[in-house]
């Protein structure tokens, strides 16, 4: 059993494996959820971290994931709920309406069933604990090309303005934003340029800043139900 670990969802990849591998980094044992193995689901678990596996989609496998937690922490120093899918919206109707499930049960079933098991992990931490949730600055301006993406960030963002008032003062709760951060292998060249003409800094920023916004977070005693856009402007243009 070990204290104050610090469980980031999706670690598995891209932006939750750079989050985990700088926690395990800066000393604080780790706990990745991966939903598909991978070469960094390796790389964690050689630097000690506890991985466990859950398909979001599916409450028993997270209510499964939430056990084998239980079973193996003493307690939480934070949650980072990072996993998520990203698709554009069907134009077919009878194909876009299980996209509402999808992303309902990914994005914000499954963080509320996450944080509601883990609480009492979140409170028997040593000291205040954190929960983080990653969401998007299209939350607040969507893009209607990804209209249920978006509308089940906005959900997740909301739902984290309620956890703030609940949990407070054991437990902080906040919001990043990411901006282009990391594209799809499938963003065309063209696709990318565009984003990019439209970002203020111009440039995809990689995962280093959303590490650096989650642990100046975890780090500043006076934040709760704060949101924080990491986007280089983008949601100005
Ligand atoms: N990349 C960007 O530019 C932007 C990212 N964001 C947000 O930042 C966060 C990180 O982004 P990024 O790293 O690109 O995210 P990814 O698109 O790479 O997804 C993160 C992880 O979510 C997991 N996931 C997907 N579906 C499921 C499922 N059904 N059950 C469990 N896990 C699942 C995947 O796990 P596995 O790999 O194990 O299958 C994946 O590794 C996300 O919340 C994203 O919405 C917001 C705006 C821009
Ligand atoms: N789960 C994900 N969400 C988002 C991603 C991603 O790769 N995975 N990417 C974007 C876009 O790249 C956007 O930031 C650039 O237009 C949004 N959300």
């Amino acid at each position: 059993m070990q204290d104050d670990m610090i469980f980031i969802t999706g670690a598995g990849r891209r932006v939750g494996y750079a989050l985990a591998e700088y926690f395990l980094t800066q000393g604080h044992p780790v706990i990745g959820h991966h939903h598909r193995e991978s070469v960094e689901c390796e790389k964690l678990r050689q630097r000690g971290a506890l991985m466990v596996q859950a398909n979001f989609e599916d409450e028993d496998s997270v209510q499964q994931m939430c056990a084998q937690i239980e079973s193996q922490c003493r307690s939480l120093r934070a949650i980072i709920h990072n996993a998520s899918a990203f698709t554009k919206t069907h134009a077919d109707a009878e194909q876009a309406l299980p996209q509402f499930d999808q992303f309902y049960r990914i994005h914000m079933r499954t963080p509320w069933q996450i944080n509601t098991a883990l609480i009492p992990l979140l409170r028997a931490c040593s000291r205040v604990s954190d929960i983080v949730h990653i969401t998007d600055i299209y939350a607040d301006n969507p893009n209607p090309v990804y209209d249920v993406y978006c509308a089940s960030k906005a959900g997740l963002q909301n739902l984290s303005l309620s956890f703030a008032k609940q949990l407070a003062p054991k437990i902080k709760v906040n919001v990043i934003q990411p901006g282009p951060i990391l594209f799809k292998e499938w963003h065309s060249e063209a696709a990318k340029k565009a984003v990019l003409s439209e970002t203020l800094l111009g440039f995809e920023a990689g995962p280093e800043p959303i590490v650096k916004a989650a642990s100046a977070l975890l780090d500043n005693p006076y934040q709760t139900g704060a949101i924080i856009p990491v986007d280089g402007g983008r949601r100005l243009t």
